[in-house]
């Protein structure tokens, strides 16, 4: 993880569907950030995470990365990002263990157990992730923060479907990324006071 580190956004314009999102938006994250990026449904959250990690093209503006113009090419952050989609993107037929393994080939077996005790899902290891419930399957998916060392985190309502429990762990383990020096940029459409440091509203 980079020890200081930066993304900003400058006057970012996105179309999708003949619609404009964002419309001029313009904001900047640094470490120990955590920014929470609200909307009304098709207001374009994911469709702006999308953007920043590179899957889609803006109309108009610049994503500058730790000082680097990163518009044209965003090669150099997504080498520093984990980008977590609203669909869990785990594989069912797979394991637990062989899914976290799937995106961490090289996560040794301590660790990889230490993040499934973490995550109540030590028990599961071997589980096809077709048997699991919505709430365990994105713990799947979330298994990956544990284990990354990826600086800046794009996650897309992370919290979905996560009991009482789910989201404790997860709100954890986003402030000690947060405090380590990462930065996350999370949609969500739930009340996070104590963790976002600061929101970003997409306009209609
Ligand atoms: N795969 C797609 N192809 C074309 N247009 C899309 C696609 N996905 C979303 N859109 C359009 O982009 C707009 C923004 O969608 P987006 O998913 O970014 O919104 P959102 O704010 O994340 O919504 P929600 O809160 O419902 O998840 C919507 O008008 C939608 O119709």
């Amino acid at each position: 993880m980079q020890s200081f580190a930066s993304l900003t956004i400058s006057d970012l314009w996105i179309e999708r569907a003949e619609r404009d999102l964002c419309k001029g938006l313009s904001f900047s994250v640094q470490s120990g950030d955590v920014v929470r990026i609200l909307g009304e449904n098709g207001a374009g959250k994911s469709s702006l995470l999308k953007v920043i990690v590179g899957a889609l093209s803006p109309e108009e503006g610049r994503i500058a990365y730790s000082g680097e113009d990163v518009t044209l090419d965003r090669s150099i952050l997504q080498q520093d990002a984990l980008y977590i989609g609203h669909s869990v993107g785990v594989k069912q037929r797979l394991s637990v263990a062989e899914n976290i393994r799937w995106y961490c080939p090289d996560v040794c077996t301590n660790v990889l157990h230490e993040a499934l005790k973490s995550l109540e899902l030590i028990d599961y290891m071997d589980t096809p992730v077709k048997k699991l419930s919505a709430g365990q399957t994105r713990r799947v998916a979330l298994a990956r923060l544990w284990l990354s060392q990826k600086t800046l985190w794009l996650l897309d309502e992370p919290f979905a479907s996560l009991d009482v429990k789910g989201v404790e762990l997860l709100e954890e383990r986003i402030q000690q990324h947060a405090l380590a020096g990462g930065m996350v940029i999370l949609t969500s459409h739930q009340n996070l006071l104590s963790l976002a440091s600061r929101d970003v509203m997409l306009l209609p």
